[in-house]
């Protein structure tokens, strides 16, 4: 089998939302399909109405295929700090065509504010390693692990866009997606993350490559681009104006500067082209006269994160079959 579906930025590229169905009849909500973790977790029925602000609330009672996993609770903290938690049904799961008959749903029964406030977003889907999922007292696999053995090729893709839809296709890959060639490298899953190491990275068009070992991980669920302190300053070093400014939590620019190019090296001898472009991320005051930037430092995590500003500038194969990720223009 295979399966295509549309993922569609919200503003700024903050996050990508994408539609999933579950259970009998259908239930559509919007969901956050992030790569930087592993629990499938949705608003629900059992999420605290003061907690809910218009998001699409899954409800188990209300579908004929739910059956509750006994006994089974989960709760999960992401590194920007937010949170949710609750318990488990299983129950028919469909998006882009294809479809598994028992995905763990994890219903919240709370949520933390920051998701309150996140409107759109029903829930998130985790396609990272099963093994740092966050159900007890047994840990679910994911959507993709699930239909990975009736899957053309035990692989999905991801192509984000800037300011447009784009697409997450699961068992095969689209050669009208992207330009000249893939470039493979392995993938090191034992922290349960698509994790990968970028060889080094060149500023501005006629920069030169700077030899950099860069470990992180590839995270649809990350908007920006978290990379060693050292990088992030040498780039802003090229952006006139730019200052780390703590009470905006990072790197602050006039938003009329111009922003040179970033390479991201693959392999031997590829690259990935960042647009200066996709270097701002949004305005830090109503003005719009400073500007956030969309590359900050991984300080304090422990790896960096190649987030939506990386990946939306690339066609990106995430390869379980072969532990591997594939990089390419588009
Ligand atoms: O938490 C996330 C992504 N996360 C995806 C699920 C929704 C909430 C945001 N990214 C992240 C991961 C590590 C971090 C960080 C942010 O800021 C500092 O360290």
């Amino acid at each position: 089998s295979t399966g295509s579906v549309v993922t569609t930025p919200q503003q700024y590229d903050v996050e990508y939302l994408t539609p999933v169905t579950i259970g009998t009849p259908g239930q559509n909500l919007e969901i956050d399909i992030d790569t930087g973790s592993s629990d499938f977790w949705v608003f629900s029925s059992e999420t605290p109405k003061s907690q809910v602000d218009g998001q699409t609330c899954y409800n188990p009672n209300k579908s004929s295929t739910a059956k509750k996993l006994e006994g089974a609770t989960w709760e999960i903290e992401y590194g920007d700090g937010s949170s949710s938690s609750g318990d488990v049904y299983l129950d028919k799961v469909k998006m882009g065509g294809v479809n598994f008959s028992s995905q763990a749903v994890e219903v919240a029964s709370k949520v933390s504010a920051e998701f309150t406030a996140d409107t759109n977003n029903d829930g998130l889907m985790g396609l990272a390693f099963g093994s740092i999922n966050q159900v007890r007292p047994q840990k679910q696999t994911t959507f993709f692990e699930n239909l990975q053995s009736s899957l053309d090729k035990p692989l999905f893709t991801a192509d984000l866009k800037s300011g447009a839809p784009g697409h997450f296709n699961f068992g095969y890959i689209d050669k009208n997606a992207y330009t000249g060639s893939i470039t493979y490298t392995p993938v090191n899953s034992t922290q349960g993350f698509w994790m990968w190491t970028s060889p080094g990275y060149t500023i501005g068009a006629s920069g030169k490559f700077k030899s950099s070992p860069i470990e992180g991980i590839a995270d649809t669920g990350t908007t920006l681009l978290l990379l060693p302190s050292s990088v992030v300053k040498a780039y802003y070093k090229n952006v006139s104006g730019a200052s780390y400014q703590s009470s905006n939590g990072g790197y602050v620019f006039p938003c009329d500067a111009t922003l040179p190019s970033f390479y991201v090296s693959v392999g031997d001898d590829a690259r990935i082209k960042i647009p200066g472009k996709y270097m701002s991320y949004a305005p830090v005051d109503s003005q719009g006269q400073n500007c956030f930037g969309g590359l900050q430092t991984d300080d304090g995590i422990g790896f960096s994160i190649f987030g939506d500003v990386f990946l939306k500038a690339a066609f990106v194969v995430f390869d379980a079959g072969k532990e591997r990720l594939g990089l390419a223009a588009k």
